[in-house]
């Protein structure tokens, strides 16, 4: 047994050492690369049928190397679809909040993480995430499975675990660049797949 098996709050040292990696590639990108990527991923969200037919979306404010989700928050917003943003607590559980538009966002340093964007009025609470039919989840790589790397915070996974135990089945979507999507990656116990992934070059479904 590795040290590491008998510990559920110590990262898994592969996973730790992939991040690593995907953030390397990340941190070479251009704010143009990025900026450029917005506008096309927006488009290849909004071709899947699920957003455009969503009430309501879950998604987040990308940061840094992120792929852009502005694009995708301001035209779902016009749409008048609902648009839910996640605000970081203490314990990495997320509560959530409206999209207001890109004035109602505020800037906010969690220590030792990267900062944020998150929305600046009423909180909902961390069920609020319940009420969406589709949700944007941030990642750093998917396998051919639809098995996540996330940032290690393990906040979406509390996502999708309150998804299943209320049993609500949104369709779960992570944004990446295409040298995101690859053939196998080390996954745990609580780690759940994504039932779709977006790239600048188009939608891969899994499952
Ligand atoms: N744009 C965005 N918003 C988000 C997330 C996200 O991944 N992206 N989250 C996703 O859960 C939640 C916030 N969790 C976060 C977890 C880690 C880091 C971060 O900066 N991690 C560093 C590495 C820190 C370390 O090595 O310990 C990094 O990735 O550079 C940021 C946000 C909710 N909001
Ligand atoms: N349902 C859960 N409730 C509480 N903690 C959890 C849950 N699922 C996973 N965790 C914990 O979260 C931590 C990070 O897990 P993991 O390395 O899989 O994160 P990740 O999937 O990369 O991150 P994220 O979900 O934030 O994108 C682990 O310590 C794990 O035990």
């Amino acid at each position: 047994m590795s040290p590491h098996t008998s510990d559920p709050h110590h990262a898994h040292p592969d996973k730790r050492t992939l991040r690593r990696e995907f953030l390397a590639v990340r941190n070479t990108l251009l704010h143009d690369d990025v900026r450029a990527t917005e506008k096309v991923v927006a488009e290849r969200a909004l071709d899947l049928a699920e957003f455009a037919d969503a009430r309501t979306v879950a998604a987040y404010v990308s940061v840094g190397g992120e792929p852009g989700t502005g694009a995708l928050l301001d035209t779902l917003r016009a749409r008048g679809t609902r648009v839910l943003l996640p605000v970081l607590l203490p314990d990495n559980d997320l509560d959530w909040g409206a999209y207001e538009g890109a004035a109602s966002l505020v800037r906010v340093q969690h220590p030792g993480k990267m900062a944020l964007l998150e929305p600046g009025g009423r909180r909902l609470g961390p069920d609020a995430v319940l009420e969406a039919d589709v949700v944007l989840l941030p990642g750093l790589a998917v396998d051919a499975r639809g098995m996540r790397l996330g940032r290690g915070g393990g906040s979406y996974d509390r996502v999708l675990a309150r998804l299943e135990a209320a049993g609500a089945h949104p369709a779960r979507v992570v944004l990446l660049y295409d040298s995101e999507v690859v053939a196998h990656l080390p996954e745990e116990a609580h780690d759940k797949p994504v039932d779709a992934v977006v790239t600048p070059s188009g939608v891969r479904r899994f499952g």
